[in-house]
């Protein structure tokens, strides 16, 4: 039986930032994946999904009146789509893994393609064949999840999976299932093309949970796009009709779909690994328990990182616990903190967020001080034809340090990140008014609500 120092159950993510960190170890390193090297962000979900937005928004910017004149028109809504199609498919290599084996090989990690299982502590079976692990890393990742509804099976549903490799046409009638940050993005970009788009959300609000004016600006956002959005509904039957599927609501409504999208949430995929074989058991929802140093609770030598740990489960998350898991592989006693882990979607306005809510903030027992602006403080937004928005910061009351962010406005996914600074390193809103912004930057709105904050303590 061959034998590494270190095994990884799943080449996504956060194992990308586990093989790479240990290259030049001496640490033996095997890698097994089932399907594609680098998991689902680059060939399936982050990367996909955000090249297809860009495109759609050049494309658009054809008929917006801040830029219509620079344009002598645009190419009609089918051309775009298939030239958006064509880049994506060149921007995630066709989803061929072939390069991101081969850097995998060159840092030293044994790659091995099969899908592996736990079968007693120290070993694990790929596809018929014992492997002995020292240390295990699981990176198993999340999948979506199927509504329980009638019908279901027998109308085109595309999960996101399908959504971003699907080489078809543009379809015309698209009902969204959930309102989440997948349901928003697509929501979004099919709306942009000139689909017919509704958004049947559970919640009473999209992106429950961030603060409710996000959600009203993300609703505004897509009913300007002509985005038709039911907030606390649910479809309760799905059949087939001439044009793919029709569906019911439980408020009696009735919505004809070419295809329904698949939006309502992910599972932690840890069903299959088998846990038991170390007594192990998921917790609510499937997630894979993990102390702050990423060990697996109740498991020896065992870790895991990304969605199947249940927490925070986007690509950077990931790719920072590899980075805690891999130090304490190493002998670098390393512990996670999540307080600072930006969130965002990627409509235009982008919503950004970082840290508490205020909902989230009164739960931990805070009453935050608040402070807001407008995103035209900044001049770069009439720069850029941007000028939407909003910024809001919460501090704390005693401390004086910035503990959440939520951004409507331009880049807000890029300038977020001097929150989480400000959020990780518990610094004072008056230390943090002091950080001068370079002009003309949308970053410049932090500068009024840090003043503020600080004038009210
Ligand atoms: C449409 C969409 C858009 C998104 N956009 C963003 C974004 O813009 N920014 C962001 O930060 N996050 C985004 N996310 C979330 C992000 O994709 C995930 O958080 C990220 O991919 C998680 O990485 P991971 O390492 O946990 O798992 P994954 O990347 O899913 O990797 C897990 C790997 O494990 C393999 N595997 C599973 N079980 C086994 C087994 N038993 N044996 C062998 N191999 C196995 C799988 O094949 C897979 O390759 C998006 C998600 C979706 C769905
Ligand atoms: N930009 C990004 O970073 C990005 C983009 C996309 C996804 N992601 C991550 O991927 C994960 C999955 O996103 P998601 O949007 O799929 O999940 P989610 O859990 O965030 O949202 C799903 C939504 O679907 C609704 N819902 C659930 N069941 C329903 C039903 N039967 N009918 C109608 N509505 C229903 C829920 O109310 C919920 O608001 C998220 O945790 C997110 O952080 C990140």
């Amino acid at each position: 039986m061959d034998r590494y120092d270190v095994v990884i159950i799943g080449a996504g993510a956060g194992a990308k930032l586990v093989w790479t960190s240990l290259a030049g170890s001496a640490l033996s390193v095997a890698v097994v994946e089932e399907a594609l090297v680098g998991g689902d962000c680059p060939f399936l979900a982050c990367v996909p999904s955000k090249a297809m937005l860009r495109s759609a928004q050049v494309w658009r910017a054809a008929d917006d009146p801040e830029w219509a004149g620079l344009f002598t028109g645009r190419v009609p809504e089918r051309a775009a789509y298939e030239q958006t199609v064509a880049r994506r498919e060149r921007i995630v290599h066709g989803r061929d893994d072939t390069a991101n084996a081969a850097g995998l090989e060159k840092t030293g990690a044994t790659l091995i393609r099969g899908t592996a299982r736990i079968v007693r502590p120290g070993v694990v079976d790929v596809d018929g064949t014992e492997i002995g692990y020292g240390e295990l890393v699981l990176d198993t990742g999340s999948a979506p999840i199927r509504p329980d509804l009638p019908g279901l099976d027998e109308v085109p549903v595309w999960t996101s999976d399908e959504a971003m490799s699907s080489t078809s046409e543009r379809p015309e009638l698209v009902v969204v299932i959930g309102g989440g940050p997948v349901g928003c993005e697509l929501a979004f970009l099919y709306a942009l093309f000139g689909s017919a788009v509704t958004v049947v959300q559970r919640a009473d609000r999209l992106i429950p949970r961030e603060e409710p004016k996000a959600s009203q600006a993300m609703l505004s956002l897509l009913h300007d796009h002509g985005v038709d959005v039911r907030p606390n509904t649910r479809v309760v039957r799905a059949e087939p009709h001439r044009l793919g599927g029709r569906l019911t609501t439980d408020h009696g409504d009735v919505f004809d779909a070419s295809v329904v999208i698949q939006a309502a949430g992910r599972r932690p995929r840890s069903e299959r690994v088998g846990l038991e074989a170390l007594g192990v058991a998921p917790g609510r929802g499937g997630a894979v328990e993990v102390d702050e140093r990423c060990r697996v609770v109740g498991a020896e030598h065992v870790w895991a990182v990304g969605d199947v740990t249940g927490v925070a489960p986007f690509t950077h998350t990931a790719h920072y616990q590899g980075r805690v898991v891999a130090a304490n592989l190493a002998g670098r006693e390393t512990r996670a903190d999540y307080r600072a882990v930006p969130r965002a979607v990627y409509t235009r306005p982008v919503l950004a967020a970082v840290g508490h809510t205020l909902a989230s903030a009164r739960e931990a027992g805070i009453e935050p001080l608040t402070a807001t602006a407008p995103m035209t403080q900044a001049v770069r937004t009439s720069i850029e034809g941007e000028p939407e928005g909003w910024l809001t910061l919460l501090a704390h009351p005693d401390t004086g340090a910035v503990i959440g962010a939520t951004a409507w406005g331009g880049r807000a996914e890029e300038w977020i990140s001097e929150a989480a600074l400000a959020i990780r390193a518990e610094i004072p809103v008056e230390v943090a008014r002091d950080v001068v912004h370079p002009f003309p930057t949308f970053s410049e709105v932090l500068e009024t609500p840090l003043w503020e904050l600080a004038r009210s303590r």
